[in-house]
């Protein structure tokens, strides 16, 4: 996106807000007719004093004060207003944000790391805001000020006035100069924000990896390189600013200079009056300031337009649906899952498929399993399944209705999950499980935890239910999370249930609790499970044996051993090394 395109799209958040922005723009007409006024009265007590008009003083002090009440509650309002406009800006822009980012492909998770797309929400965004408040207004009453003020001094002598306005081309070349610079640094600035904030919480999320392996020092100098990086890119900036301001002010300076001694020299010959020399002296601010503030105003609003088009990125990207899903309710049943000739790639490529022509029926109540080397598209089927990716070729159909003609988040509601390592959010317990169905009763929510085995441990706990688990139930065992998620599928209550090797994380009697919380889980459901213990599958009404993206074998465990291929050696060969270890144990 040009930054053009960037900059209307800006607009429209803020015209979201005429109110607001109008009520801006009369505090600064008034700020402006009021700086005006300061050279008018500077004028006035200038002519009164050389003409000796001392009677004329109480006025003048009550105009001064009057000014003076009228200046500060101007700028009061002024930035009051400032303020919240580029604060409902923010929050717009944050929460369209966040409900793109909700409806963003698995496929956008996959390609980008989550701190980045952090540093979106924060970084950027107050760029964005600043850029939508203070310098938008700046950008537009400096010009506004200094051509009023140009007119003013039109009036007063205007060839003076001619000379002080040629400082204006002058800035305004500076300004782009300096402002193209700035925005192409903007640009590198945030994305090495976003890096550093990628790697800030791969690190600070992994603190028993770092500890456990030693890995303080490493860390600490990588740090070390990102922060330099971001450290060089302000460096550069700040020469940057510190040029466009030296060159701003010089050009004011000289200009200033050669006014000033302009007027003198017209005073001296009486054609101008003293009052009107220190008016032009005060307009001259109002010329040459807004000049001068130019450039550094450009460059900002260059670094948000930098901040904005990293937001519309995000917000650009195909979402997987056009509104914000309602609360999913799972489906009451389903009758069969029928995968025909599914191939996939995660680059779009045929050339690429870590999937070939998957084929295996699945009937309601069946038990499924997929077993095979490590690899082999056992995960990439389930991502396929869940709908977080779509078939390259060929299709998933449940009762004879494809993703497409079912709708994605219905199709979702057929299907519960829980993977090898569940994810909890931070929050209570109760909150955790109630994620299963927000809509249940309490007695369900405690029967859901009993039958998950969850519910003794959960009453050790102090608060209950109302415990706090840290972050992704950091506070909790492995064995513990994994019954908190097996509590909310089972008030989930879909159809089709996910196990993603849900015990393999877990140590012997651990994995026996949650393989009987399970088992309850799973009664009535439809199961597709991965495994990578052989052992567990036995009882499967039908095994899929996964390599290198292909089903290679199905059948039953005593089909399959009869078979005497693929399945057999690996059960074969598990069977060896448990012995192997037992023996050792021993
Ligand atoms: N997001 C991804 N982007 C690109 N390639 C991927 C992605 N996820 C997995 N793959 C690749 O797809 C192939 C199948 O991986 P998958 O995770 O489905 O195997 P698996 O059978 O579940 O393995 P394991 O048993 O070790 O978990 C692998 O070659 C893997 O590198």
């Amino acid at each position: 996106m040009n930054k053009e395109g960037t900059f209307f799209r800006l607009l429209k958040y803020m015209g979201r807000y005429k109110l607001l922005y109008a009520g801006l723009i009369i505090t600064m007409l008034v700020s402006i007719v009021l700086d005006l006024s300061v050279a008018w009265f500077l004028s006035l007590i200038t002519n009164a004093a050389v003409k000796l008009e001392v009677d004329r003083w109480p006025i003048l002090i009550l105009m001064g004060v009057g000014m003076l009440i009228c200046i500060s509650l101007i700028a009061y309002f002024d930035t009051y207003l400032k303020q919240k406009a580029s604060l409902k800006i923010r929050n717009d822009i944050r929460q369209d944000t966040m409900e793109h980012a909700l409806r963003l492909p698995q496929s956008y998770y996959d390609q980008h790391h989550t701190g980045d797309l952090l540093a979106r929400f924060t970084s950027d965004n107050q760029a964005v805001g600043e850029a939508s408040g203070n310098v938008i207004m700046a950008l537009l009453k400096n010009p506004l000020l200094a051509l009023c003020a140009f007119i003013y001094l039109l009036s007063i002598h205007w060839p003076l006035a001619l000379i002080t306005i040629s400082i204006g081309p002058l800035m305004i070349l500076a300004g782009k100069t300096f402002g193209e610079v700035m925005r192409k640094k903007g640009i590198r600035l945030q994305e090495a924000m976003g890096r550093t904030t990628s790697f800030l919480q791969d690190v600070l999320g992994a603190s028993i990896l770092y500890k456990i392996f030693g890995l303080e020092k490493k860390i600490a100098n990588q740090y070390r390189q990102y922060s330099s990086e971001i450290s060089e890119i302000e460096r550069s900036q700040g020469k940057i600013q510190g040029a466009a301001n030296s060159v701003s002010q010089g050009i004011a300076n000289l200009t200033f200079i050669i006014a000033i001694l302009l007027a003198g020299f017209f005073v001296a010959k009486g054609s101008l009056e003293v009052g009107a020399m220190l008016a032009f002296i005060q307009l001259m601010n109002y010329l040459v300031n807004p000049f001068s503030a130019l450039p550094s105003l450009w460059s900002g609003m260059q670094q948000a337009l930098a901040g904005a088009e990293r937001i519309f990125q995000v917000i650009d990207f195909p979402k997987e649906y056009t509104e914000l899903p309602q609360e999913s309710h799972a489906k009451a049943s389903f009758s069969e899952l029928a995968v025909s000739n599914v191939g996939f790639s995660y680059t779009d490529s045929v050339d690429d498929l870590v999937l070939r022509d998957v084929r295996f029926h699945v009937y309601a109540g069946q038990t499924i399993a997929i077993v095979g080397t490590s690899g082999g598209g056992k995960s990439t089927l389930f991502k396929l399944l869940m709908g977080l990716y779509i078939p390259t070729t060929g299709t998933i159909e449940i009762d004879g209705r494809d993703r497409e003609a079912i709708g994605l988040r219905e199709y979702r509601n057929y299907f519960s999950l829980v993977p090898q390592e569940s994810v909890l959010f931070t929050g209570t317990i109760r909150d955790n499980i109630m994620d299963g169905n927000p809509s249940v009763h309490e007695e369900q929510m405690i029967a859901a935890a009993k039958q998950a085995n969850a519910y003794d441990f959960i009453m050790k706990l102090p608060d209950g239910f109302e415990t706090e688990i840290g972050e992704r139930g950091s506070r909790l065992s492995g064995g513990q999370k994994q019954r908190i998620a097996i509590a909310r599928a089972i008030l989930r209550d879909a159809p089709i249930l996910l196990l993603d090797e849900a015990t393999s994380a877990l140590d012997n009697e651990s994995e026996r609790v949650v393989q009987d919380a399970l088992t309850k889980l799973m009664v009535g459901k439809t199961t597709l499970v991965i495994a990578h213990r052989l052992s567990t599958v036995q009882n499967a009404d039908l095994i899929l044996v996964m390599e290198n993206g292909q089903l290679v074998e199905k059948g039953t465990h005593d089909a399959l051993l009869l078979a005497g291929g693929r399945y057999h050696t690996l059960y074969h060969s598990q069977m060896e090394k448990d012995e192997q270890s037992l023996v050792l144990e021993i």
